[in-house]
Parts: C-alpha cells; structure tokens; sequence
C-alpha cells in the first residue's frame, strides 16, 4: 500500500483505540491497580510513623487515601441505613463481593475500628498486600478449611480482647452472577462465638457499569444498604446455619431491590 494512504490510518489508530470500550476497560482497570499499588506505598510511611506496625489504626489512613478513587472512574456512591452502623462495640459485617472495586464502597462506610477477612493470596499483592498487613487484615487460606476455622476462632478472640469489627465477604469468592452465592458459615460462627451482632450490608448490582466478560467498565451509581443488626446472643453453633439462612435471605431481598438494570443474560434464570 502506498505510504500516503497508511499515514491517516496510523493517525486514526491511536484514537480508535482511545474511544474504544474495551481500550477502555483495560486501561481503567490497570490504572485501578497502580494507584492503588501507589498510594499503599505513600500509605505505608504513615502507618509505620502512626502507629509503629500491624495496628487496626491503620484502617484509617487506607479510609482516608481511597476516598478520592471513585471520582476516576465517575462513580456516585449512594449510602443508606447510616442509622444501623451507629452500634457501640464489637460487630461482624456481611457484605456481598462482586470485584476488588468494593474496596471503594467499603471505604465510603468503614467505621472505626474495623478490619476485615481476606484470602492470603492478597499478603503478596506488593505494597497493597503489605499495607494489608499494616491494617490488622486477618488472612485466610480457604484451602485449607481447619486453618481457616482457627484463624477465624482467634480473630473471635481478638476482636472482644481488642473492640475490633471485622468486615467478612461470606460468599468466599468474587461473583458477579446478577445474584448471591450460597454463603460459606465462618463470618456466623464467628459472630456466634464472639456473642456480637451482625451488620448486613449490600452493594447493588454492578452490572449497569460493570461487565467482566464484555469488557465494559463505564461510570456509574452503587447504591450500599446497610441493613438492622442481626443479635446473636445466646446463640450456639446450632444456630449458625439458620442465622446464616436468614442473612441471606434478608440480603438478597435487598440486593434485587437496589439492583435495578441486571442484564438478563446474567440475571438469574426465567423460564
Ligand atoms: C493507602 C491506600 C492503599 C490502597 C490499598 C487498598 C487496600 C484495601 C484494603 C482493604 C480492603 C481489603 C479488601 C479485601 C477483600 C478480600 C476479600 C476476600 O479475600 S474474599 C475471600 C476470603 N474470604 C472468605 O473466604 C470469607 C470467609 N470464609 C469463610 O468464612 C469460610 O467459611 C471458611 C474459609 C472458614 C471455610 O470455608 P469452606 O469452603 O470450608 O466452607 P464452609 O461450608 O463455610 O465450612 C465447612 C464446615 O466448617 C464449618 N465451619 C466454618 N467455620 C467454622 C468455624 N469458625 N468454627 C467451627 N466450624 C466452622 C462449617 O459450619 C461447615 O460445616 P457444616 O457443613 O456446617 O457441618
Ligand atoms: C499484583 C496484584 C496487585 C493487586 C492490587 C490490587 C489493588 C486493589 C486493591 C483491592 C484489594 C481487593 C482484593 C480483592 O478483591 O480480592 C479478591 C478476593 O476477594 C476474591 O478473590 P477470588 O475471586 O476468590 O480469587
């Protein structure tokens, strides 16, 4: 091809690839990962001069760091149920996991004091897996169930000795189904074992922003609902499934609620 044709071509490459979604998508989403890698490296000087170590103190100059990262990627984070997190104390919260872009509405609403559960996979995440660490975060090896269970009967400990909350994602895993996974029954025993409540929280459906797999990362609105404390006093081991039956329930009543545009494709099934 002659030389003259290919030069307009070669400039409209750079701008078809700045328009496109799926450009896009990668670019937002690797972004995402270095400022936060970025600011977990500013972050870290200032938990060590803080408070000198591994400190649930520490939660807070995360709090205060990742407030400003919505406004990247234009999302509006709506809050409602205020009222249900003003528990003095000692809580377990609950919450439904679709991306690691929960770590955005989480900070939005974490209160003192408060750390969460976490595979150990994300310790070796570079300066965001050590800041984690600086942060109280309590890792677990899900592959491993019995280590899991006593790690998880240790932080039931530590959080009545030290007035922690902890924040527990009880799917397990990341989903973005367009529904709730069953949820795995640690965050309950926990709760049941430390006689403290549970504080459901949901985030709407980020399908109207967010597709993984058609590489769709748009703005948006995630609407949190944090729902009444469920009390667990008096409850035994016994108690954990149905506990966990009606966290789920009440969850996902709430999550079809906020949620208002899931795609059929991956909503749940009509027949
Ligand atoms: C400066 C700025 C810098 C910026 C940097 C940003 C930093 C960001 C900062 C901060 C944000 C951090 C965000 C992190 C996000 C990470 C999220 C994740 O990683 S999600 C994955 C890990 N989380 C979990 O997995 C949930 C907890 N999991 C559980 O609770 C499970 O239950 C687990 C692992 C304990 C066991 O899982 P099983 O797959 O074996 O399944 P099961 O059915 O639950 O348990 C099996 C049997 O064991 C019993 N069991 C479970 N736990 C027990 C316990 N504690 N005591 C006694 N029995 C227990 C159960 O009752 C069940 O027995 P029966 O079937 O009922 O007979
Ligand atoms: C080299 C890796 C760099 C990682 C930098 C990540 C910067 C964002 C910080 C957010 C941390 C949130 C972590 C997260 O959301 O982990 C996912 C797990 O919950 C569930 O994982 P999986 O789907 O079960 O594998």
């Amino acid at each position: 091809m002659d030389v003259v044709w290919m030069l307009p071509l070669l400039l409209l490459f750079p701008l078809l690839m700045w328009t496109s979604s799926t450009f896009l998508f990668y670019f937002k989403k690797f972004f995402y990962v270095a400022w936060m890698m970025l600011l977990a490296l500013l972050g870290i000087p200032v938990c060590l001069l803080k408070s000198g170590g591994r400190d649930v103190e520490n939660m807070r100059v995360i709090r205060a760091m990742v407030r400003h990262v919505k406004y990247f990627f234009g999302l509006r984070i709506e809050v409602s149920g205020w009222e249900h997190l003003q528990t003095v104390g000692p809580y377990v919260i609950i919450s439904n996991h679709q991306s690691s872009l929960d770590v955005l509405g989480m900070m939005e609403i974490l209160p003192d004091r408060c750390t969460t559960i976490a595979k150990k996979e994300l310790v070796y995440a570079g300066t965001v897996g050590l800041i984690c660490w600086l942060s109280g975060i309590v890792f677990i090896n899900r592959k491993k169930t019995s280590d899991a269970k006593s790690v998880m009967a240790d932080a039931a400990k530590t959080m009545l000795d030290q007035q922690i909350r902890l924040w527990v994602f009880p799917e397990g895993t990341r989903n973005q189904n367009g529904d709730l996974l069953p949820f795995k029954k640690g965050a309950f025993h926990l709760a049941v074992q430390a006689q403290v409540p549970i504080v459901p929280v949901v985030f709407s459906s980020y399908n109207s922003f967010y597709l993984r797999k058609e590489k769709q990362f748009n703005s948006g609105t995630i609407k949190l609902k944090i729902l009444p404390k469920i009390e667990t006093k008096g409850m035994t081991s016994e108690d954990v499934s149905s506990l966990s039956d009606l966290s789920h329930s009440l969850m996902r009543t709430a999550f079809l609620e906020i949620s208002d545009s899931v795609p059929q494709s991956n909503g749940p099934l009509k027949h």
